[in-house]
């Protein structure tokens, strides 16, 4: 992976078009940070229905997924739109519409929870965690389903080495989960080998385009965990990544997108 200025995705917009003729374009969306945009409130991280807009239009012409960290039904919240796949808990959680796909006739609904045993563990961890992190102000700790996010946006500054130890000394208990972390988040999840991009892999199956060149799928992105997605698409040669940051980043995608609005069509 290498720090490049990756090029805007609005000026290389026509080269986009030309490399996808004739193949099916699949679309892949982050939440946090790409829909919407980042706020102190987790809660509060609505997305515009301008971007709602966009969202249905796309879904409208290219099979499209919301790939996030956030609890699938919590994100889904968010959305508002059942015409979409929705694979929550860093992909762990994945749905297809429950009135199935117009872009994959006459298949069954897709429900896939590859971590499914975990989440007794998970529910012990966050109750843990909770309790741990409830005497240091601003930090919030919320329950993503198949993974936790302690969150230290709010916190001060001089809290956060502190919080991370005590993140750690309840990890210490729990060999196989993992900790990573995102923006001003702290990410607790299952050791196993599942993540953005697996799930990537899994909807191109699951839509028919496994192990087909024909598809051309575009992973738009902002944060660390989205690039397992942007280094799959770069192995399979296939597709490309869109990094949304207003800073250059080492990253693996291919564009970027300085933030979240420039998404919305005119
Ligand atoms: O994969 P994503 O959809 O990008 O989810 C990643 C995390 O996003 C959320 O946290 C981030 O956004 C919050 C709201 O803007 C912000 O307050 C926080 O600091 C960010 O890290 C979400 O709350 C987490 O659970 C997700 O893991």
């Amino acid at each position: 992976m290498k720090q490049v200025h990756h090029p805007s995705a609005l000026d290389m917009f026509e080269d986009i078009i030309s490399a996808s003729k004739g193949k099916q374009i699949v679309m892949f969306l982050d939440y946090d940070g790409t829909l919407s945009p980042i706020v102190d409130d987790p809660d509060q991280a609505f997305m515009s229905d301008a971007m709602r807009g966009t969202v249905r239009k796309l879904a409208r012409y290219f099979p499209t997924a919301i790939v996030s960290g956030r609890c699938r039904d919590k994100v889904y919240s968010f959305v508002q739109l059942a015409e979409l796949y929705y694979a929550g808990s860093h992909g762990m959680d994945i749905e297809g519409p429950s009135k199935g796909s117009k872009y994959k006739k006459g298949a069954q609904a897709v429900l896939f929870q590859p971590a499914s045993e975990f989440l007794p563990m998970i529910d012990e961890v966050y109750k843990e965690l909770l309790d741990k992190t409830k005497s240091t102000e601003g930090v919030r700790v919320e329950d993503n389903k198949f993974c936790v996010s302690v969150h230290f946006r709010c916190a001060d500054e001089k809290k956060w080495g502190e919080l991370a130890l005590q993140v750690r000394s309840v990890l210490k208990e729990y060999p196989k989960l993992r900790l990573s972390q995102g923006r001003k988040v702290l990410e607790i999840r299952p050791i196993i080998k599942w993540d953005k991009g697996k799930a990537l892999e899994f909807l191109l199956q699951s839509l028919g385009y496994g192990s087909c060149a024909d598809a051309f799928p575009i992973y738009i992105g902002d944060d660390r965990t989205d690039e397992d997605a942007f280094k799959v698409l770069r192995e399979r040669g296939q597709g490309f990544g869109i990094l949304v940051s207003k800073t250059p980043k080492d990253t693996h995608a291919s564009y970027s997108l300085q933030e979240p609005s420039e998404l919305l069509d005119g």
